[in-house]
């Protein structure tokens, strides 16, 4: 079996024994901790991540930061991005921290070659140890794999013991590229392509334009693996993404498709037929309103909110609102850029809120 695809089964492991949540908050109806200065660890009775502030902080990124608090925290355990060493896998790399357990190595059942070796289009191989429909550490049912016509000669492992996969060399010194620095690397990747303009579109605006993001396939995409990462570490089970009208339209379908899950839009007004709620807000230039289909998610359902902004926090504060209409749980309020003079994550509240990048 390729080298890489043992790793990431243990990945999720990892991934699920990391119970803290790099959010500025706790999560709903806990009280906001510090300012933000803090991050809950829920559900597994983890220790806090503590965090620094500062003019930009990572989010995950920062977890990872080489020596960083987070890191030394009991309990602690970095999530492993795609392709990068298993913890067992090289003595040292991924040293765990004191006090905590390391996991089991997986023995996982044999990919029959082909498999194994990135066909995924992503160019992961996350899908090859899970197996077709399994679900995701937590809840998510992952969508079949494009190869899955492979079954037989490649079908996905299902998990079942299986003999001892025979160990390739490993690649050279380039795995030396740690978590931490493929975190920090998306980061600066995606702060890049982010352009400010003053004066738009009134006087007085400092307008942060994501153009050159969109325009940017490896710019996006590292956004797209930082958004989804932060959510698999955060989130047990997500029912929909929703996103705000109209930028966050452009985040949350390919999010939605990381994570095998749909994608609700939470529109201007006017724009949705049938039944809709709908509410007016301020923004930091102008009014406006917000509407959602009455029937586009469940009572009690799961809901993250995607935007690429945070400014005043109006639009959010509204989507928020009708989400609470029509009795859904909002897991988090997730944005690209927050704005944070405009302090829009105060108006939030409670709600749990997660900015990649912070502006002043
Ligand atoms: O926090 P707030 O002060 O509410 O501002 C943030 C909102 O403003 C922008 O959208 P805009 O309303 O300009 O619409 P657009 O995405 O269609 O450009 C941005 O995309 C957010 O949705
Ligand atoms: N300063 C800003 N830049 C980009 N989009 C915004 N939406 C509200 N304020 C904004």
């Amino acid at each position: 079996m390729p080298w890489g695809t043992r790793a990431l089964c243990t990945r999720e492991l990892r991934l699920r024994a990391w119970g803290c949540q790099s959010s500025t908050h706790g999560r709903i109806g806990a009280p906001r901790a510090g300012g933000g200065a803090q991050c809950s660890a829920p559900r597994h009775t983890r220790p806090p991540c503590t965090r620094d502030s500062g003019a930009l902080y990572p989010g995950i990124a920062e977890l990872h930061a080489p020596g960083g608090p987070a890191l030394h925290a009991p309990g602690y355990q970095s999530p492993v991005p795609r392709g990068t060493r298993a913890p067992h896998a090289g003595a040292g790399r991924f040293a765990m921290p004191w006090g905590t357990r390391a996991p089991r190595p997986v023995v996982p059942a044999p990919c029959a070659p082909g498999v194994g070796g990135g066909l995924c289009a992503r160019g992961c191989q996350s899908f090859v140890c899970r197996g077709v429909g399994a679900p995701y550490p937590g809840g998510h049912r992952l969508p079949a794999p494009r190869w899955s016509g492979l079954r037989g000669a490649g079908a996905p492992c299902r998990g079942v013991p299986g003999p001892r996969p025979r160990r390739e060399p490993r690649p050279p010194a380039r795995a030396a590229h740690s978590a931490a620095a493929m975190s920090e690397e998306r980061l600066r990747r995606v702060r890049d392509r982010v352009r400010p303009f003053p004066d738009f579109p009134v006087p007085g605006v400092l307008f942060r334009d994501i153009s050159p993001l969109l325009k940017d396939p490896a710019a996006f995409r590292a956004l797209i693996d930082l958004l989804e990462d932060h959510l698999r570490v955060s989130f047990p089970h997500i029912d929909f993404i929703a996103g705000l009208d109209s930028r966050g339209f452009l985040i949350g379908p390919p999010l939605a498709q990381r994570l095998g899950i749909g994608f609700v839009p939470i529109r201007k007004k006017g724009k949705l037929p049938g039944p809709t709620e709908s509410i007016s807000y301020a923004l930091e230039y102008g009014k406006a309103e917000l509407e959602i289909q009455s029937d586009a998610v469940e009572p009690g359902q799961k809901v993250v909110i995607v935007d690429d902004l945070l400014a005043t926090g109006g639009t959010m504060c509204a989507a928020c609102e009708l989400m609470k209409r029509l009795k859904a749980e909002v897991l988090e309020c997730l944005v690209i850029i927050e704005l944070k003079l405009l302090k829009g994550s105060e108006k939030l509240k409670s709600i749990p809120f997660y900015s990649l990048l912070q502006y002043d």
